[in-house]
């Protein structure tokens, strides 16, 4: 990453995310800090969180990061280029730093923002309000923009996720079934409903992510791999093809030779002599 040489977009969002301070004067901090045990992080993922206005996304990350919920009461979020949060998650057994990225529903309208965003991340909540068949229509949506954005290249981790899951079921306006089935339409393994208020799935959908953004990990690794042998195999041939026409000549013959033998063969059995 180091040699990678960013956009002023880019080093915006970076400053976003990067712009995390712990809150001393926070106490549900310190002991959920606490809690973990001291150990050097194993990594870092890099994840972002989308959906439409007000479905629930700082909510989700407040609790995440802070273990608080802020009710009714929350102001909408003013910060126009995205804020970034900072937590540790246990994946697989070991502590890493997880940066999340809140994306603003106006830079969903923006393709190069949400290109930029899908850059400097490696997976993505997709969040829709389980009140609101609107946020769940427009999740569609966003899956397409993002699935564009990310291109064929590149595997990408997504969960998709129905906030307020405290509501009763009047206030209900997607059910569960519909945010699963959604889910596998993406191809996305990783669907949960969450609610903010309670905590429940918060910590689960973090630490299912990092899990995910491990194995994706390994595949574009793998993938990297399988395509630098190739490249390394064609450049061989085409060095092999130019400089010896005689090497060439004799691939050629050893590919023929078995194709020669059996009609030599089949000649000899049908020969009367
Ligand atoms: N009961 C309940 N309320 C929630 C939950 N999640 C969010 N809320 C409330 O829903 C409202 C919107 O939540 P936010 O977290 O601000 O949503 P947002 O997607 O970050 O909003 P913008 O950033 O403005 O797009 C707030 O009043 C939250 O308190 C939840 O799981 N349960």
């Amino acid at each position: 990453m180091g040699s990678m040489i960013f956009t002023e977009e880019e080093v915006r969002y970076y400053q976003a995310l990067l712009s995390w301070e712990p809150r001393d004067e926070d106490d549900e901090d310190h002991i959920r800090e606490k809690s973990l045990p001291l150990e050097m992080p194993a990594g870092q993922f890099m994840f972002l969180v989308l959906g439409s206005k007000g479905c629930g996304k700082t909510s989700i990350l407040d609790r995440f990061c802070h273990g608080t919920f802020t009710g009714e009461d929350r102001p909408p979020d003013a910060d126009e280029e995205g804020r970034g949060y900072r937590h540790k998650v246990r994946v697989e057994d070991r502590v890493y730093i997880l940066d999340a990225l809140e994306l603003p529903p106006e830079h969903l309208s923006s393709e190069e923002r949400l290109r930029q965003a899908v850059r400097i991340t490696e997976a993505a909540v997709l969040v829709y309000d389980v009140r609101s068949r609107a946020s769940f229509d427009l999740a569609r949506t966003v899956h397409r923009l993002v699935r564009d954005a990310v291109g064929e290249a590149r595997a990408y981790g997504l969960a998709l996720v129905g906030s307020h899951a405290d509501c009763g079921d009047e206030a209900r306006e997607v059910s569960w079934a519909e945010g699963s089935g959604l889910a596998a339409g993406f191809g996305c393994g990783l669907f949960l409903e969450t609610s903010a208020r309670t905590g429940e799935n918060v910590d689960e959908l973090f630490a299912r992510l990092g899990e995910e953004a491990l194995r994706l990990r390994w595949l574009n690794y793998q993938r990297r791999e399988q395509a630098e042998r190739l490249s390394a195999a064609t450049l061989e041939e085409d060095a092999v093809g130019k400089t010896s026409p005689v090497k060439r000549l004799a691939r050629w013959r050893s590919w023929a030779r078995p194709w020669f033998q059996r009609r030599l063969g089949e000649r000899k059995m049908s020969s009367p002599y």
